[in-house]
């Protein structure tokens, strides 16, 4: 990466005070882009849900790792509720998405309040043993009684062999009166899964991130207080497969002491650790046993910790270095908070990232944990939260006495309650996914870049003003 000839930084920068020039480029078409992930995470994209109790439960987690991303679980989740996240998410179909499945007694009331946990806007109806009658979807129901039985109004589904191919699978979407969910049966006529059209397309277009066992990959964070050897070797006997070492200040004495003990009680593990936004950190942490660094300190949209402290970084400058002082050393950095566009995913791989978190932007997807919510418009959204917000800390801090907890409610550096409205026209993480990845691979081809590190090693930057990054952005009601 450099800037254009002129473009001296003379200040730290972030993602909106720098953008990509055009190069000459021999790659014919975006889909020879290879999104592979240089780090040991085993993610095919560089796309990780942050660890935040608003964005990556389970379903949050199935989903991303299917289409080669990864979610990390929280710290404040409890180990057997970790273990129990991670052996759900490994027993998941690596190709057909888990629906919701209710039996024909159950009301239509039950499959309304349910309805909206799956982006594909429906659920399968089966009996006693298993086997799928049909599916329900919103309009099914409307205009009939709430107590009416799923099986008045159940409608049939196309059905295939769970081993059917997913081309084949969107080809028999596609024909006339074939509906938009297909169910994969397996050889006894139980239910296996459920495929959209665009799922059957997204099938072939990603990879899922799968571990040595060809089961879907999960991380999860710890914190760096109590019994961090125990915890450590806790998770991974649950089976997660990265482990982030996680706080707010990452370049202190007992991060590194605590990063320490995770490598020691977990030698062959892939750990991530941060946050920092410094070299001396990036290496301090490198040194103490870490993969990867994660890098970011205030970007967070729920994070105040910038306007509590004034500490922080801007984030693109601080990925540079970070991302630098760890490729000097074979290691890999994380670029994580600050991404509410796909061009923030882009800049943060050119500087050097090997993936990016997301946190609240994942937040307002069918996706993530919370309950759909609606707001006095009747607009979706979810409510999104930050990790160091009085919210989360009391729920950390539970257990602790009354006076411990007032003393630690002292040190608040996030927002408690905020509305993550979902895009109309992206609703779905999976939606999102496809046009983060759509953004990046296309800002590769511009750079003349077919995978991330000739991405990175090729990308020019300059560096604009406010009204330069203004006139980027699209004017849909006209000026
Ligand atoms: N990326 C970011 O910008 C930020 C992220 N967060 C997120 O919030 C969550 C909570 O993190 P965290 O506050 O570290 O909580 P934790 O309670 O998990 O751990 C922090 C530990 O570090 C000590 N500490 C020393 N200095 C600091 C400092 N300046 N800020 C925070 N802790 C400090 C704390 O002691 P004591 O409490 O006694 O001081 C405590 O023992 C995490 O998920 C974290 O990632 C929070 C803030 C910023
Ligand atoms: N200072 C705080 N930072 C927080 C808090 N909760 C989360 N975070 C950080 O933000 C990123 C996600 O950023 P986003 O812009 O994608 O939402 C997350 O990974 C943490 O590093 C908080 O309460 N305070
Ligand atoms: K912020």
């Amino acid at each position: 990466m450099r800037f254009i000839d002129g473009h001296t930084p003379a200040h730290d920068l972030t993602y909106d005070d720098v953008f990509l020039v055009p190069e000459r480029s021999d790659v014919a078409s975006r889909f020879d882009v290879d999104l592979a992930v240089a780090d040991p995470s085993g993610a095919t994209i560089p796309i990780v849900a942050a660890n935040m109790t608003a964005v990556s439960g389970r379903r949050m987690a199935e989903t991303l790792a299917r289409r080669g991303g990864m979610a990390v679980i929280p710290q404040d989740v409890d180990p057997a509720a970790v273990a129990d996240t991670v052996a759900g998410v490994k027993s998941r179909h690596t190709v057909w998405d888990t629906p919701v499945v209710l039996n024909p007694g159950e009301a239509v009331a039950d499959a309304l309040n349910l309805v909206s946990k799956r982006a594909h806007g429906a659920v399968v109806v089966a009996d006693e043993g298993g086997r799928p009658l049909g599916v329900v979807r919103e309009a099914d129901c409307a205009g009939v009684d709430r107590f009416t039985r799923l099986a008045d109004v159940l409608v049939p589904a196309v059905t295939v062999p769970v081993g059917t191919e997913p081309r084949a699978v969107f080809d028999a979407l596609s024909a006339p009166g074939a509906g938009d969910l297909a169910l994969g049966i397996e050889a006894d006529g139980r239910l296996a899964g459920v495929l959209t059209r665009t799922g059957a397309l997204r099938a072939e277009v990603y990879a899922p991130a799968l571990d040595a066992d060809g089961r879907l990959r999960v991380a999860a964070a710890l914190g760096v207080n109590g019994d961090v050897a125990t915890r450590t070797k806790e998770l991974v006997a649950a089976g997660v497969d990265v482990l982030v070492v996680d706080t707010a200040h990452g370049h202190q004495e007992k991060t590194i002491s605590a990063l320490r003990t995770v490598r020691a009680a977990a030698p062959d593990a892939v750990v991530v650790a941060g946050n920092v936004v410094t070299a001396a950190g990036t290496v301090d942490l490198i040194e103490a046993g870490a993969d990867v660094v994660k890098v970011g300190v205030g970007p967070g949209a729920m994070c105040t910790t910038r306007m509590a402290t004034g500490v922080g970084r801007p984030q693109f400058s601080a990925v540079a270095e970070c991302a630098a002082a760890a490729r000097a050393r074979g290691k890999h950095i994380w670029a994580d908070g600050g991404v509410r566009h796909p061009r923030d995913v882009a800049l943060a791989l050119a500087a050097g990232a090997s993936a990016v978190m997301v946190g609240s932007w994942f937040a307002g997807t069918y996706e993530s944990p919370g309950d759909l919510q609606r707001d006095e418009h009747g607009a979706p959204y979810k409510e999104s939260f930050g990790m160091a917000s009085k919210r989360a800390v009391s729920a950390r801090t539970r257990t602790d006495s009354a006076f411990d907890r007032a003393r630690k409610g002292l040190f608040e550096e996030g927002i408690s309650s905020s509305r993550m409205r979902l895009d109309p026209a992206r609703p779905g993480v999976e939606d999102l996914l496809d046009s983060i990845c759509a953004g990046v691979r296309s800002a590769c081809t511009y750079t003349g870049a077919s995978t991330l590190e000739e991405f990175h090693e090729r990308a020019v930057l300059g560096i604009q003003s406010a009204s330069g990054f203004a006139e980027g952005r699209p004017l849909p009601t006209g000026w």
